[in-house]
């Protein structure tokens, strides 16, 4: 494991192979090191969403997984196996940002002919209705918005009921109405149970979406937990209490506190630990009306792919 992770996720021993296992990975263009030793690994039935900047070797990681190209060092397993004994046994389906569809098929149709690829398949009526496109199953290909285009690739994703589907920034250009209704097909459809990996540039849809956020920089992982755990990892909690008569100095020296800062009755806190520093408030002072909360993921994203960070300790 590199010096710059953050550690903060452990999934506990399962009896069956990680969905995705991802050791020591590394991916080099000529001099560009776009992967640079990458740990990863998802359990059967986590929503992950794979967040980093331009050019932090999501994509790379992606293709990897996916078995569209090889590491150049490490190991990349899916489900146990290699990435394309997987796919060839249906256990993965990606979704692409762009191709894969023909202009002169209706939606229905484009199902059926994906359907025909492989031996066993779900009906076409359950991979349109999981997508959120029963409605539209006669409309032309060529008359589809972007984002219900995606939505049926995601339909053309599900047709062999894969354990894993892989997203590699699928809502991009696609407006909010579209990326919402797209995400709440993908978000119903995880519930069941079907493990994914997305990546994305959108921190509102890694928080609203995933269980699991792992941040990438520079072709290494950052920071891996959930969303609420990067926040506060980067950026603290903030604590709120009424409490009349604050002495800022005396605060101030409260171990944990960060900042101080009193308006009136109300004082604000800056901490890295709030269970602490709520158990002090509500026991040594006669602070009232205590409010937690997380700095968010936009502030936490800023300062870990900054390039001034250099890893956290968990
Ligand atoms: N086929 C390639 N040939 C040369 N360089 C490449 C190739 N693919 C990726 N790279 C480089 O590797 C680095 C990582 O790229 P990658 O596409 O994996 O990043 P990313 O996190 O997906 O970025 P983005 O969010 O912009 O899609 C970048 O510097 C990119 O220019």
């Amino acid at each position: 494991m590199n010096s710059t992770v953050t550690p903060l996720h452990r999934s506990g021993a399962t009896p069956t192979p990680d969905a995705i296992s991802l050791d020591g990975v590394t991916k080099s263009f000529g001099d560009v090191h776009a992967v640079r030793g990458i740990d990863l690994h998802v359990a059967p039935g986590e929503v992950v969403a794979f967040l980093g900047p331009n050019g932090a070797g999501k994509t790379t990681t992606i293709d990897m997984i996916t078995g569209l190209s090889q590491p150049d060092a490490g190991r990349v397993e899916v489900f146990g196996m290699g990435p394309r004994a997987a796919i060839e046994r249906g256990l993965v389906a990606a979704v692409m940002q762009t191709g894969g569809l023909l202009k002169d098929l209706t939606v229905g149709e484009t199902v059926d002919l994906t359907a025909s690829l492989f031996a066993q398949t779900r009906s076409r009526q359950e991979c349109l209705e999981r997508a959120g496109i029963a409605d539209i199953a006669d409309r032309l290909v060529a008359k589809c918005s972007g984002g219900q285009q995606q939505r049926l690739r995601f339909a053309m994703a599900l047709v062999s009921d894969p354990a894993l589907i892989i997203l590699d920034e699928p809502t991009t250009g696609m407006d909010v109405t579209g990326r919402r209704d797209f995400w709440s097909a993908i978000h119903a459809d995880a519930q069941r149970g079907r493990t994914v990996l997305f990546a994305t540039h959108y921190l509102e849809e890694a928080d609203q979406y995933a269980d699991r956020v792992v941040l990438v920089r520079h072709g290494q992982i950052v920071a891996d937990g959930t969303a609420s755990e990067i926040k506060a990892l980067a950026s603290g909690r903030v604590v709120k209490a009424t409490l009349p008569e604050a002495n800022t100095a005396v605060l101030s020296a409260i171990p944990g506190v960060e900042s101080v800062d009193v308006r009136g009755d109300v004082v604000t806190f800056g901490t890295k630990d709030s269970d602490a520093l709520a158990r002090h408030l509500l026991t040594n002072t006669t602070a009232y009306d205590l409010e937690i909360t997380s700095q968010g993921l936009e502030a936490a994203f800023i300062a870990l792919t900054g390039d001034d960070f250099e890893g956290a300790s968990a």
